[in-house]
C-alpha cells in the first residue's frame, strides 16, 4: 500500500507570501486585512508554550495549498507543490476548477477526507481553501472573549463570507489568490498571506461551507461528513489541546456553549444540500471510491476537445483515415433513381452501426475529424496511461456506449509505437463482446513492433495509419515519428523544463 505525506504547512509556504490589498489584474483587488495579533493580544504562557511545541502544525490549515502528486519507483506517494500544468485552453482560455465544496461538524475529518479524495483523483494540480482563513480579525474586547473560551466561532458573523466567496469565484475562474493564514492559538490571522494559484480541482472545507447561497452556486459538488457527535467531541479534545493550544476545561466550556449549538441550528440542517453523504469521514473508502469516479466523470465529459482546431493539413490527414476505413466496412449494392429518372448503382454501408472510441488522451485529437465524416456519431472514451515506473499501461477509466457490441468500432489513437495501450484497448472491447472483426484501429502513425504486436494478437482487427516508423525508443516515441503528439497537440510539452518531483524521504 502506497504512503500517502501531506504537509499543509510545508507545501502551502513554498508557494511565496504575499502582502494584502494587491490588485490581481482584474480590477477587482482583494482587500485583505493583516494585522499584527501576537504583540496586540498576547497568550497566556501555557498557549504560546503548546503552540511553539507544534511548530508550524499550530498554525492550522494555512488556509490552502496547491498539491500535486506523483508515485515514486519506492511505491510512496508524494504532495509537492511544482510544475502547474495548463490552467487555458490553446486560445489562452480559462478552464473552470470543479469546486468541491466539504461541509462538516468541527472534528468531523473534513481535512482527513480533503487529503484521500486528493490522493484518489490524482490529478495534477489541487488546491485546499479552508473556512478557518477567514476567520474575521477580532477587536481586543472580542480577543479578550476568545481567550476565555466566551467568543461565538460557531456562528456564521464570525466569518467574512464576502471575501470566501470573491476569493472562491477567483479561485475558480484560475485567477492568484491571496489567503490568509489563520492561527488558532492566536486566534488571528498571520501577518503574512498564502499566494494560491487556480487548479484543476478546488477542495473547500469548513464547518459552514454550506450556508451561504453565493458560495453553494460556486459548488459542483458538495460532500458532508457526517461524523457521530461523541467522536467528534473526543478528537476535538485531543486535537485543541495538543494542536491549537488549549485547556480541557476551556475546550468543554467552548464545546457545550458554542460548538454543539451550532451544529444543531446552523450545520446539520445544510446536510440537505449536500451530493454526497459521507459516513465517518476518511475511513470511508467506498465513499471516497465514489466521489473520485463521479469527478473523473465529470472533467472528462467537461473535456471535450477543449476548442482544439487543427492545422487544415492534419486535419485533411485525419478525415483522409476515417473516409479509409470507412470502405473497410459491409457495404451493400443499391440502386437508386435519380431525379433525372436514370438509375444510379451504388453501394451503401450494410451495419447496424459505428461508434467511436478515442484512447485518452491523444486519441481526442481524431474525434473532430471522425464526427465530420460520419455524423451524430456516439464517441466513448478510455483513458490508459504508461505507469512509467514499470513501462506498462493502466486503465484508468472507462465509458462505453451502452450498445457497442452490436457496432463496428473506430477506436483512435494519435499514435501507435509498442501497442501496449492499444491493446489493452482491444482486448476491452472484446471483453464487452465487441466482435474482433468489427474493430478498425485508427493512428496517423504507427511503429513497426506496434503493427506486428497487434497484428500478431488479433489477426482481425483492421489497422488504418498513414504510414509505419521502424524504431521506437525508451519512452516509447516511434523514430523518427512525431513526438509525443498529445502534448504536442494540446500544447502541454514541458519536456525542456520539466520540474521533477523531490526524492521521498
Ligand atoms: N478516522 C479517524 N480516526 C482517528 N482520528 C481521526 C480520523 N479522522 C480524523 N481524525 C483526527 O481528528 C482530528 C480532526 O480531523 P480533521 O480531519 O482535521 O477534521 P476537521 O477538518 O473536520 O476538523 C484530527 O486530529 C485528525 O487527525
Ligand atoms: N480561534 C478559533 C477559531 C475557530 N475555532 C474552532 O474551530 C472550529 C472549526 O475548525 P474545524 O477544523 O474543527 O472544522 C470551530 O468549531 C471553532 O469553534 C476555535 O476554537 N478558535
Amino acid at each position: 500500500m502506497s504512503e500517502f505525506k501531506f504537509d499543509r504547512a510545508s507545501s502551502a509556504s513554498s508557494e511565496g507570501d504575499s502582502g494584502s490589498g494587491e490588485d490581481h489584474g482584474d480590477g477587482e483587488p482583494l482587500e485583505i486585512k493583516s494585522p499584527k495579533p501576537s504583540s496586540k493580544f498576547p497568550q497566556s504562557p501555557s498557549k504560546l508554550t503548546a503552540a511553539k511545541k507544534k511548530g508550524r502544525a499550530a498554525v492550522a490549515a494555512g488556509g490552502a495549498q496547491k498539491t500535486q502528486t506523483r508515485v515514486h519507483q519506492s511505491g510512496i506517494r508524494v504532495l509537492y507543490t511544482a510544475g502547474r500544468p495548463p490552467w487555458y485552453n490553446t486560445h489562452g482560455e480559462l478552464k473552470e476548477a470543479f469546486v468541491i465544496g466539504l461541509c462538516g461538524g468541527s472534528a468531523s475529518g473534513k481535512t482527513t477526507v480533503a487529503k484521500r479524495i486528493i490522493e484518489a483523483l490524482d490529478v495534477p494540480w489541487v488546491s485546499l481553501l479552508s473556512m478557518d482563513s477567514f476567520y474575521k480579525v477580532l477587536g481586543e474586547k472580542e480577543h479578550e472573549a476568545a481567550n476565555r473560551n466566551e467568543y461565538n466561532f460557531d456562528h456564521p458573523d464570525a466569518f467574512d463570507f464576502e471575501l470566501l466567496a470573491k476569493t472562491l469565484r477567483r479561485l475558480k475562474f484560475g485567477k492568484k489568490v491571496d489567503v490568509p493564514v489563520y492561527n488558532f492559538v492566536s486566534h488571528s490571522r498571520e501577518s503574512q498571506c498564502k499566494t494560491i494559484y487556480g487548479a484543476n480541482v478546488v477542495i473547500f472545507e469548513g464547518i459552514m461551507t454550506f450556508v451561504n447561497k453565493d458560495l453553494l452556486q460556486l459548488m459542483d459538488m458538495k460532500i458532508f461528513v457526517d461524523t457521530d457527535s461523541d467522536i467528534r467531541l473526543a478528537r476535538r479534545m485531543k486535537r485543541d489541546i495538543t494542536e491549537r493550544g488549549r485547556e480541557l476545561e476551556g475546550v468543554l466550556k467552548q464545546y457545550n456553549t458554542f460548538v454543539k449549538p451550532a451544529m444543531e441550528h446552523y450545520i446539520a440542517p445544510t446536510m440537505s444540500c449536500a451530493d454526497i453523504i459521507v459516513p465517518r469521514g476518511g475511513e470511508n473508502t467506498v465513499a471516497i471510491d465514489l466521489i473520485r469516479g463521479f469527478c473523473l466523470r465529470q472533467s472528462l465529459a467537461n473535456s471535450g476537445n477543449n476548442g482544439h482546431s487543427h492545422p487544415s493539413s492534419l486535419h485533411r490527414l485525419m478525415r483522409l483515415l476515417f473516409e479509409y476505413a470507412m470502405n473497410l466496412l459491409p457495404h451493400k449494392k443499391v440502386t437508386i433513381d435519380t431525379v433525372q429518372g436514370i438509375p444510379y448503382k451504388g453501394s451503401r454501408l450494410d451495419i447496424k452501426k459505428i461508434v467511436g472510441v478515442s484512447i485518452l488522451r491523444a486519441g481526442e485529437t481524431m474525434e473532430q475529424a471522425l464526427c465530420e465524416v460520419y455524423q451524430n456519431i456516439t464517441i466513448g472514451k478510455i483513458l490508459i496511461q504508461t505507469n512509467l515506473d514499470t513501462g506498462e499501461p493502466e486503465l484508468h477509466y472507462l465509458r462505453l456506449p451502452r450498445d457497442i457490441k452490436e457496432s463496428h468500432v473506430m477506436l483512435m489513437d494519435a499514435t501507435v509505437a509498442t501497442g501496449a495501450a492499444a491493446m489493452m484497448a482491444i482486448r476491452v472491447l472484446l471483453d464487452h463482446d465487441v466482435p474482433e472483426e468489427n474493430i478498425i484501429l485508427l493512428s496517423m502513425l504507427m511503429g513497426d513492433s506496434g503493427v506486428h504486436s497487434i497484428a500478431y494478437a488479433f489477426p482481425k482487427v483492421k489497422l488504418v495509419t498513414t504510414a509505419v516508423d521502424s524504431e521506437v525508443n525508451d519512452k516509447f516515441h516511434i523514430m523518427p515519428g512525431i513526438g509525443n503528439f498529445g502534448d504536442r497537440y494540446f500544447g502541454t510539452d514541458f519536456s525542456a523544463d520539466r520540474v521533477e518531483p523531490p526524492q521521498a524521504s
